[in-house]
């Protein structure tokens, strides 16, 4: 089967600094797949690569067969790729429901307009409630969004994201500043959004235990370059990857 999301001799130099070297990097539909490497081995700026908020200065992208390196960062999403953290836009005056809310109607292509139509608001409103679900925050459906706790703010966002319906999910570290009472949540999020089982997801974690309970592959990126690939199995049992990045310097403090 073809990868929904491949890159060939990917690469970006930052002036002298080359932050992702020659990076060959497929994903499979469906597939969920994680990038690990310790920090400063260059995950962000390959997410950057594949949502367009960088250009590449070699290589090339292909989703689903087609050569999307050019592409602008709005018309990957509108191809399929959803990047979690950048595009999402939180109006922290709004419920967190007419957030999402907006979010469907961006999706569906309608503006917000005092004169639409009452039942397209309604469908609106339940798709918007449907995502609301999905990430557990129902019950905050009207609670203003400045109010949620941070892990809800992230539970939000993800909401958000899925609103866009994009066939591919980069989620950057949901874990990210959160409190550890907090991580079980965004875990049961992210494993609810794959139980359905129509999304691609790549995902970029420091915490070894959650790659390791979600991941079907893990790619390890390490001073810019593939490391490996394979299965969890594989990568954990990679003396390679062990000494580079498992063994002494992964950072324990990140986790
Ligand atoms: N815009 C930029 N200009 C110059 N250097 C950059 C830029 N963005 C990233 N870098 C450098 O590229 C390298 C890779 O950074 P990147 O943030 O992608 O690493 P990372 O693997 O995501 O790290 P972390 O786990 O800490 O988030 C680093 O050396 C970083 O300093």
């Amino acid at each position: 089967m073809e990868p929904i999301l491949q890159t060939s001799d990917l690469t970006i130099a930052f002036g002298g600094h080359i932050a992702v070297n020659k990076v060959n990097f497929t994903v499979k539909e469906n597939e969920f797949k994680s990038i690990i490497g310790p920090n400063g081995a260059g995950k962000t700026t390959f997410f950057n690569l594949l949502s367009g908020q960088l250009q590449a200065s070699e290589g090339n992208i292909l989703f689903k067969g087609e050569d999307i390196t050019k592409l602008s960062p709005t018309m990957r999403t509108r191809k399929g790729i959803g990047r979690s953290f950048q595009i999402t836009n939180v109006f922290p005056n709004l419920t967190v429901l007419e957030n999402v809310r907006l979010a469907v109607q961006s999706q569906a292509g309608v503006r917000y307009n005092m004169l639409s139509h009452f039942l397209s608001f309604r469908s609106f409103q339940d798709k918007a409630l449907e995502w609301l679900s999905m990430v557990f925050l129902d019950e905050k459906a009207n609670v203003i969004a400045k109010n949620l706790a941070h892990g809800e703010k992230r539970k939000l966002e993800i909401a958000m994201l899925l609103a866009l319906e994009t066939e591919i999910l980069l989620l950057d570290e949901p874990t990210a500043g959160m409190s550890i009472e907090e991580v079980p949540a965004i875990l049961e999020v992210i494993k609810n959004i794959k139980k359905q089982g129509n999304r691609t997801i790549v995902l970029i974690e420091h915490k070894m235990d959650m790659i390791l309970d979600l991941s079907e592959s893990i790619t390890v990126l390490f001073n810019g370059k593939l490391l490996a690939d394979g299965t969890p199995e594989e990568i954990m049992n990679n003396e390679t990857v062990q000494t580079a990045y498992l063994g002494g310097l992964y950072d324990e403090s990140a986790s």
